[in-house]
C-alpha cells in the first residue's frame, strides 16, 4: 500500500490508486479507461469512494445524470470530462503550482526566524508607505491645505482614486476568496475583514495607482520619477517577500491598479464639479 505522500503525489500527476482484484494497490492514469474489475469496484470500494469525494464539487454535482459509452462501457459523462482534462485546466494548475512554490520560496522575510528574518521590520516600513490609511491621511491633509484651485482637484480626485481601489479590492477579495499563503502572519495594522483574502494585493493596486498618478499629475525632476516607480515595484515585490501573498496576487494587482488609474481618469472630477460639491458641502 502507497504511503498517504505517494497518494497525493499520484492524485496530482494525474493518475489515482485505486484497490486492484487481490487487495493491493494499482495506479491507474486518468487519461486510459480503467480496466473494468476497477470500474466494478468503485461502487462498493471505501477507497475508491474516498477519492470521489476528494473531487471537486463541480465533478461531484449531478453525479450519475448521464452517461456516455467508451469501448462498450457505459461511463458516467463526469468521468469523461476528467479522461480528457482540457489545456486550458492543465495550464492554470500549473500556473498554480509554480506560482505557490515561488511565493513559499521568496517569502524570505514571512518571520523573524526566516532566512532574511532580520530584514523584516524594515520590510514592515515598505508595507507602511504603501497602506492604505497613510495615503488617506496625506491625501485628505493636502487638500485641507492647498490654496490653489487646480491643487484641490488633484488632491480630491487622489482621494476618490484611494476610496475607488478600496472598494474595488474589497470586492474582488470577497469574490475570488483566495486564502493568504500558509507561512504568512498576520500581523497587517488597520484591516478590513476582506483583508483576510490574498488576491489581488491591495499594496499592489494602490501602489501602481498612485505612481500612475503622481507621474501624470505632478511635475518631478527625473530622479525623482524614478524613485516613484522604484517605490511602487518595491511596495508589491516585499509583499512576496513579507509572506502576505503569491506572486500573482501581486501580479494581478498591479494590473489592476495601473487599469484603475485609467478609470480614474473618466469618472475625473472637474472644477465645475469640485465647485458645485464644496458650495453643497459649505
Ligand atoms: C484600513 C484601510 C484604509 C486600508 C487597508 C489597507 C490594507 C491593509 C490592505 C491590504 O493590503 P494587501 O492586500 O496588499 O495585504
Amino acid at each position: 500500500m502507497p504511503s498517504p505522500k505517494a497518494r497525493s503525489s499520484a492524485a496530482r500527476s494525474g493518475s489515482v490508486p485505486c484497490a486492484g482484484g487481490n487487495g493491493r494497490y494499482e495506479f491507474v492514469s486518468l487519461s486510459r479507461t480503467p480496466p473494468p474489475h476497477l470500474l466494478q469496484r468503485q461502487g462498493s470500494d471505501p477507497t475508491a469512494a474516498r477519492l470521489r469525494a476528494s473531487e471537486s464539487p463541480s465533478r461531484r454535482r449531478g453525479s450519475g445524470s448521464s452517461t456516455s459509452s467508451t469501448g462498450g462501457q457505459q461511463l458516467p459523462e463526469e468521468d469523461c470530462m476528467k479522461l480528457n482534462p482540457s489545456f486550458i485546466g492543465i495550464a492554470l494548475s500549473s500556473l498554480l503550482a509554480i506560482d505557490l512554490w515561488l511565493s513559499k520560496r521568496l517569502g524570505v522575510c514571512a518571520c523573524e526566524d526566516a532566512s532574511w528574518g532580520s530584514v523584516r521590520p524594515l520590510m514592515k516600513l515598505v508595507e507602511i508607505s504603501g497602506h492604505g490609511i497613510p495615503w488617506l491621511a496625506g491625501a485628505a491633509y493636502c487638500l485641507y491645505k492647498s490654496d490653489s484651485a487646480a491643487g484641490q482637484e488633484v488632491m480630491l480626485n487622489l482621494l476618490m482614486a484611494l476610496v475607488l481601489d478600496l472598494v474595488l479590492v474589497g470586492v474582488m477579495k470577497a469574490v475570488v476568496r483566495r486564502r493568504r499563503p500558509a507561512h504568512n502572519r498576520m500581523d497587517m495594522f488597520a484591516t478590513f475583514s476582506v483583508d483576510g483574502y490574498s488576491f489581488p494585493s491591495g499594496h499592489a493596486t494602490r501602489a501602481a495607482m498612485c505612481a500612475r498618478f503622481l507621474l501624470a499629475h505632478l511635475v518631478l525632476a527625473a530622479p525623482l520619477r524614478v524613485l516613484v516607480l522604484l517605490w511602487a515595484t518595491f511596495v508589491g515585490f516585499s509583499r512576496v517577500l513579507l509572506g502576505r501573498h503569491h506572486v500573482t496576487d501581486v501580479t494581478f494587482g498591479f494590473l489592476m491598479g495601473y487599469w484603475q488609474y485609467n478609470l480614474v481618469e473618466m469618472l475625473w472630477l472637474s472644477p465645475v464639479m469640485l465647485q458645485s460639491t464644496i458650495g453643497q458641502l459649505q
